[in-house]
């Protein structure tokens, strides 16, 4: 099996090498790639030639513009990482008769009411991201590939940038922390997303049917609040000498934090579609951070 893995050294990116592994020959690229191997989002017509010289039956796409607010000041550029490219690659893997997986983001829907949100929910994005990422969704499905659409929320992972690091950087800098509590959500591991990936791609290949988008986000739910607090007694609990004690993490309302992006208040999304499809188990959000906590932490 010939799998093209683009976006390699993202957070994901970089655990799906790991998955993705025991399932065929991955060729694995990003846009710093030498030659042949230069996956480049922001050019999509050139990743035309990529596809099309490694003919991969499988192709996992794991390239993004994640910089939410950033995005906000450079919609043309997360439009071509986020929407153009991948239709471009849906093509492509269309054309070859591949299976294509994306992922996709808790950012798409609006964030209103309190219930976790299933896959046929209606759309709303706020923000240029959610809105890009939600045109990459549909130039996906519009392309005719076998594909797997996985909508995640707050991917954490040992390596690359997240906002459980960003807590970590900050408690070791300022005496106390103003954390928004009233956006909801579950952070979610991207180990775990890889390995849910390659084991949906070994049932799909035994049964197209199950080809379609699922949410697949961690168990539980918490706060961006909640979350900090628990990173930062986490750290305090292992002998971390951080200057923000856990309970100079202050709870504020989203109003108190402005940013350039809005961002959903109810970020739950429902996992029953995944978990029936593939007979999956997600664990809770805590066993995977503690387990990030203490693999970024040497001990
Ligand atoms: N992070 C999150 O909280 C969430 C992510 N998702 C989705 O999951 C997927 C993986 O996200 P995650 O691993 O966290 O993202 P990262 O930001 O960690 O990784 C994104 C990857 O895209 C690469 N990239 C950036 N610019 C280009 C470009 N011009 N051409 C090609 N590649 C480029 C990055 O390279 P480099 O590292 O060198 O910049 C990196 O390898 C994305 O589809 C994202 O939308 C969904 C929900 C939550
Ligand atoms: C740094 C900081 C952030 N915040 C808030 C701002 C924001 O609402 C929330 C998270 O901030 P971040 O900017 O780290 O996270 P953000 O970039 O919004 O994270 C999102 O990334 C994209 C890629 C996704 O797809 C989403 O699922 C989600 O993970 O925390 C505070 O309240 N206090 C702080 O000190």
């Amino acid at each position: 099996m010939n799998i093209l893995l683009l976006g390699k050294n993202g957070q994901v990116g970089w655990e799906l090498q790991r998955s993705l592994a025991p399932l065929g020959d991955v060729v694995a690229c990003d846009f710093d790639s030498p030659g042949d191997l230069k996956a480049d989002f922001s050019q999509p017509e050139s990743l035309r030639a990529l596809v099309r010289a490694v003919r991969p039956q499988i192709i996992v796409n794991a390239a993004a513009h994640t910089a939410v607010d950033k995005a906000e000041s450079e919609p043309e550029l997360a439009r071509a990482l986020n929407a153009t490219a991948p239709g471009v690659v849906a093509e492509e893997a269309a054309a070859l008769g591949a299976t294509l997986v994306h992922y996709s983001t808790d950012y798409v829907f609006d964030g209103s009411g309190t219930e976790p949100r299933d896959e046929s929910a209606p759309t709303a994005p706020l923000s240029v991201y959610g809105r890009t990422k939600l045109e990459g969704e549909e130039l996906v499905r519009q392309s005719g590939c076998t594909h797997l659409i996985l909508r995640t929320s707050w991917v954490y992972a040992a390596r690359g940038g997240n906002f459980a690091r960003t807590m970590l950087r900050l408690a070791a800098e300022r005496e106390s922390l103003k954390v928004i509590s009233d956006q909801i959500g579950a952070p979610t591991g991207a180990d775990l997303l890889a390995d849910v990936t390659a084991l949906a791609l070994q049932r799909l290949q035994a049964d197209p049917e199950l080809a379609g988008t699922y949410h697949c986000v961690a168990g539980g739910e918490t706060s961006w609040h909640g979350y900090a607090r628990h990173v930062i007694a986490w750290a305090h609990a292992h002998g971390q000498a951080l200057k923000t004690l856990p309970e100079a993490v202050h709870a504020i309302p989203t109003s108190e934090y402005p940013t350039p992006a809005q961002r959903p208040l109810n970020s739950r999304l429902s996992t029953a579609r995944l978990k029936a499809a593939f007979g999956l188990h997600l664990p809770h959000w805590q066993a995977g951070v503690d387990r990030m906590l203490t693999e970024i932490s040497g001990r």
